[in-house]
């Protein structure tokens, strides 16, 4: 399997084009939509989320509710675009134009992305870095979990910390009503109060908040990925696209860095033989050993920076007077770490669903599933 997606933030629409998924695969916008509002929620969002009320067009690929096998277009519109025309117009001409963006903001793609591509309007840098891409890996993503849901694998994602502010609650699955009705994606009703204190302050104080992610997905069968080859190892898989999210700045199996710090007999996972099976006690490998899924729960954690624009801009450059100025202020969230939650689970997704084709292959999802069951047996009785 594979996508891309194309679109700018500003322009007529996202767009994403799929191929590889199995055919019979039941599909609707009843099972993308959902996914493109979660995303779209959490406190300390800027504006641009009150104008978008993301949907998913299905524009190829499925009929009468069910995948043909044929690639499958999405087209997420940008309501927005309607006031950015002029300055998103393909036709030469009009330049400089309104909004042209010069004072490189530090922790965005704005500097580096002008020498690499020669802009000085960088906005031609930033309209393509934005996270709105992240609508469109949303609606794929939100496929790949129905995939994955169709052969028993079931995610979660939500906030563990923002502006270290910790969700104590232990997460539980019978906690994803509670975080899917919380704002901060929190089971953690004191938490979800401080942290949305410590927002109207970041705000107040034209600053923005980052934070940590846990996803996780549970049904895995045993041996997704592989020990064999660098590039099929799933652990390396999940970081990579976990880190391609914009702001996602480090990436955690289980508890790794904790782990770091303990001796090996209190973090490897005993096996024992039970009811004629194998069991583990414990998952300090976070679901995952050797590249390879081990059965147990998946458990990843990443590390979202602060967002880059700042109303009380740091000092920067300006990229056509090079004199000192402040950085450029746009439209922007003072956090958008419980979105960034739902994106990572729809990424993460995304590498499970392929790592199931890879294993499992088969064009059509019953030819799937009568493999992943066999499998599963198989694992149950080695
Ligand atoms: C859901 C989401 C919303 C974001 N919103 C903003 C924003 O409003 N303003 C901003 O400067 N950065 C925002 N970011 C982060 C930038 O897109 C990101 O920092 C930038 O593209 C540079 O990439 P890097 O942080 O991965 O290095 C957002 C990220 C995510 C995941
Ligand atoms: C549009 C989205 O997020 C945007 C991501 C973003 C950035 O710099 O990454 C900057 C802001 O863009 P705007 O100036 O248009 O408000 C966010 O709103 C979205 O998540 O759909």
């Amino acid at each position: 399997m594979r996508y891309l997606t194309a679109g700018e933030s500003h322009g007529p629409q996202l767009t994403a084009i799929i191929e590889g998924l199995p055919s019979q695969l039941p599909l609707g916008k009843g099972d993308i939509d959902p996914w493109l509002r979660r995303r779209q929620g959490g406190y300390g969002r800027g504006r641009r989320m009150v104008i978008e009320t993301d949907e998913a067009k299905i524009l190829s690929g499925v009929r009468a509710g069910r995948t043909t096998g044929a690639p499958v277009t999405l087209a997420i519109a940008n309501k927005d675009h309607r006031n950015w025309t002029e300055i998103m117009s393909p036709e030469p001409g009009g330049e400089p134009r309104k909004k042209a963006l010069t004072d490189a903001r530090p922790g965005h793609a704005d500097l580096t992305g002008g020498v690499k591509y020669r802009h000085k309007d960088l906005r031609d840098v930033l309209e393509r870095a934005s996270a709105r891409e992240t609508a469109a890996r949303v609606a794929v993503g939100s496929i790949a979990l129905k995939l994955l849901s169709e052969l028993g694998v079931e995610g979660a994602n939500y906030v563990s910390s923002l502006a270290g502010i910790e969700t104590r609650v232990p997460f539980s699955w019978d906690a994803l009503e509670a975080i899917e009705n919380s704002d901060l994606r929190t089971p953690d009703e004191d938490a979800a109060a401080q942290m949305r204190e410590r927002i109207d302050q970041a705000k107040k104080d034209g600053d923005t908040l980052g934070g940590i992610l846990e996803v996780r997905f549970r049904g895995l069968p045993v041996g997704l990925g592989s020990f064999v080859h660098h590039d099929r190892k799933l652990d390396g898989k999940i970081a990579q696209a976990a880190l391609s999210v914009q702001a996602m700045k480090g990436v955690e199996i289980g508890r790794a860095f904790e782990n770091a710090t303990a001796p090996g007999s209190r973090v490897h996972d005993a096996v024992y033989y039970r009811g004629g099976t194998y069991a583990r006690d414990t998952n300090g490998a976070g679901g995952l050993e050797a590249g390879m899924t081990n059965g147990e729960e998946l458990i990843v954690r990443v590390a979202m920076k602060p967002i880059a624009t700042l109303m009380k801009p740091l000092p920067t450059v300006n990229v056509v007077t090079h004199e000192a100025s402040d950085a450029a202020r746009e439209r922007s969230d003072t956090t958008a770490v419980p979105a960034a939650g739902v994106i990572l689970q729809c990424v993460i997704g995304w590498v499970l669903a392929e790592a199931m084709l890879e294993k499992f292959g088969g064009d059509t999802l019953p030819e799937l599933q009568e493999r992943v069951a066999a499998a599963r047996a198989f694992a149950q009785s080695y």
